[in-house]
């Protein structure tokens, strides 16, 4: 039994994606009613699913696996007995097909729904840190981003039964991400800074040079923007940066190495390179212009 107090046990607190405790990852993600899902735009089993994916993110982000997880559920009043059911072997079966134990929890009820996940992974090899960005590095996307920002914007103008953007629609309601992304750079040998983008990249990219001690400059030109967020923008008159700069819930990773994509490919991992990291502060952004742009914190916020 180690005798150490947890606080010199602890070897990252609060600030990264996860913090690490005697070797395991730990994160927390929530999923409010309203606020993160809603049941008569996703159905019960997507709405689990995305949570579940938010926290797995989160375990990938350091470059690690999940293993186990506390599930707290606030059940709506109002949610039958079908819902309350399906929620129920949701999560049972989104834990169990990703290998991972579910060890306890809590159910209360109240007026409004929230799925509250406590999750536990390990690291494959040396975690990633939000930290690790280093002048001189590369920085890369893990795939094409923006479309859950575009579902969102279907669903607020009323745009989600147009079958022509379905896949941003889904993308929204459920993301499907390379869940071993992380652990595969960690394998491959990266040890640069590493991010979810949950909020949007214009506020990852911030979390990221502000943890570093680093400026970071992108290339708009650069960016894997989602085709069904090019495609919504196109047909609806809307800036896609909205969706890949400012919208959140992609769910991809954002991070930095000293590789290029081709050398990256080489060792099996496949990502865009969207700029660099250099000495400095802040973030900026070349446009498609040529100018210059300062790029703030502009994703989203609950607060
Ligand atoms: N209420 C809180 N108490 C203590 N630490 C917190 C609290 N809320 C957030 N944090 C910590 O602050 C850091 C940043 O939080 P943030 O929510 O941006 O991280 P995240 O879990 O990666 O993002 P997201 O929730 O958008 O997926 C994380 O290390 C998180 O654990
Ligand atoms: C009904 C409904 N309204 C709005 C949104 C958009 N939204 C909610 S949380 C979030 C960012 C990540 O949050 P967190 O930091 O809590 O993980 C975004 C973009 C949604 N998904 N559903
Ligand atoms: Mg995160």
């Amino acid at each position: 039994m180690d005798k150490a107090s947890p606080s010199e046990r602890l070897w990252l607190g609060a600030g990264d994606d996860c913090a690490i405790f005697d070797g395991w990852l730990v994160t927390k993600d929530m999923s409010a009613e309203n606020s993160h899902f809603r049941l008569d735009w996703s159905s019960p089993e997507q709405a689990v699913e995305k949570c579940i994916v938010s926290n797995v993110s989160d375990i990938s982000a350091m470059g690690g696996e999940a293993a186990l997880a506390l599930l707290g559920i606030c059940v709506n009043k109002n949610w039958d007995a079908s819902v309350r059911a399906r929620i129920a072997e949701a999560f049972s079966k989104g834990f169990s097909k990703r290998g991972i134990s579910l060890i306890g929890g809590d159910i209360v009820s109240a007026d409004e729904g929230l799925f509250s996940i406590t999750m536990l992974g390990r690291a494959v090899g040396k975690p990633l840190l939000r930290s690790g960005a280093k002048p001189g590095e590369t920085v890369f996307v893990s795939s094409p981003i923006g479309a859950s920002g575009a579902g969102l914007w279907a669903f607020l103008h009323g745009k989600q039964e147009d079958a022509e953007i379905q896949d941003v629609v889904s993308e929204h309601l459920c993301p499907k991400i390379d869940e071993k992304f992380g652990a595969n750079l960690v394998h491959a040998g990266i040890s640069g800074g590493c991010v979810d983008l949950s909020d949007g990249l214009s506020s990852e990219l911030n979390h990221l040079a502000l943890s570093s001690g680093v400026k970071i400059r992108i290339e708009e030109s650069k960016i894997p923007v989602h085709p069904g967020a090019v495609r919504l923008s196109e047909k609806y008159g809307v800036d896609v940066r909205e969706f890949w700069l400012r919208g959140g819930e992609d769910y991809r990773l954002l991070f930095t190495s000293d590789d290029t994509e081709e050398t990256l490919r080489e060792k099996g991992v496949s990502a865009y390179a969207v700029g660099h990291v250099l000495e400095g502060s802040g973030v900026e952004m070349i446009s498609r212009t040529g100018s210059v742009e300062r790029i703030c914190a502009a994703g989203w916020s609950h607060l």
